[in-house]
């Protein structure tokens, strides 16, 4: 097999300086095992999208991998829905929530292992105004901690932990239109995998090839009920209740009443238009686990 490794050195906490030292070693444990490969480092926000498309033109690899967190994945899935050249996933991010999902290991030595035994598979993939995630899209408290926290010098789980918490207290919730109705909501969350990362289990019921997002709405809520949310979140817990509902739906259009700030895989994003789309891609790409 040949691998190219696009790494981030960006992604997670502890990458940085040691990317470099990163990518010797991938180089050496692939050629160990038998394997060709190459690891470049990527030089900026998107970079990673280009070298993927450029590898899938080349037609030189059997496997791309996202070596980097959730916003790697997706910039390197985005060049590759639609082919035939599998995305493969080293987990090195904050979040992980798509390895986390496929059950891919997250230690690097183990994650490496699975790589070269796994198989592909092919996946949904899916669309928030024509940006496409694999993970989770949504509008919100989501989008409002998403934007938050790409604003943070430092990543990782306690980053995540305090900007949330600060976000919970000065968040007010929105309203949008869906199927002619209106709505005030918490957060809207269009997921494709069943989770944020980090094992926060948004829709624990997501399957990722059923040709399905599962919608999960959270109405606005009495402060006390947000412990419960983050409990039932974090324990894979999050069913239908007072203030939660599901659907399972192919795509959904929503009005909003200003431009709404959402995320696509915990990546930030301003719209500038009034109506968010989604819809998913059936098994649009192969993904190695
Ligand atoms: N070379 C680079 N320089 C700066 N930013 C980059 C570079 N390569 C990718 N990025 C961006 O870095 C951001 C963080 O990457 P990523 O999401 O993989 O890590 P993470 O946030 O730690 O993990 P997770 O999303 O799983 O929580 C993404 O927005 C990605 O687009």
């Amino acid at each position: 097999m040949s691998y190219l490794f696009l790494i981030n050195p960006r992604a997670g906490t502890r990458l940085g300086q040691e990317a470099q030292q990163l990518a010797a070693t991938l180089q050496t444990k692939t050629v160990e095992a038998g394997h060709l490969a190459e690891c470049i480092l990527t030089q900026a926000k998107g970079h990673a999208t280009e070298l993927a498309a450029a590898a899938v033109d080349s037609r030189k690899w059997d496997c791309v991998v996202a070596v980097g967190g959730d916003g790697t994945v997706n910039e390197v899935a985005s060049a590759l829905v639609h082919s035939q050249v599998p995305l493969g996933i080293l987990p090195l991010g904050s979040g992980n929530g798509l390895a986390r999902h496929l059950g891919i290991p997250l230690g690097f030595t183990d994650a490496l292992t699975h790589l070269f035994s796994g198989q592909p598979h092919l996946i949904d993939s899916a669309t928030l105004n024509q940006q496409p995630f694999f993970c989770v899209a949504g509008l919100g408290f989501d989008a409002y901690v998403g934007h938050l926290f790409g604003q943070q010098l430092h990543r990782g789980i306690q980053t995540y932990v305090k900007v949330a918490m600060q976000a919970y207290w000065d968040y007010a919730p929105k309203r949008v239109r869906i199927n002619e109705q209106t709505l005030e909501i918490f957060s809207l969350s269009f997921a494709n995998a069943g989770q944020f990362g980090n094992n926060a289990w948004v829709a624990p019921q997501a399957d990722l090839s059923d040709g399905k997002l599962e919608i999960c709405t959270v109405r606005p809520f009495p402060k006390w009920y947000g412990t419960a949310l983050t409990y039932w979140l974090f324990t894979k817990q999050m069913k239908p209740s007072t203030y939660i509902s599901y659907e399972a739906l192919p795509g959904l259009t929503v009005q909003t009443e200003q431009p709404a700030l959402v995320h696509f895989d915990g990546e930030p994003w301003q719209l500038d238009t009034t109506t968010v789309e989604v819809c998913v891609i059936p098994k649009s790409l192969w993904v190695i686990h």
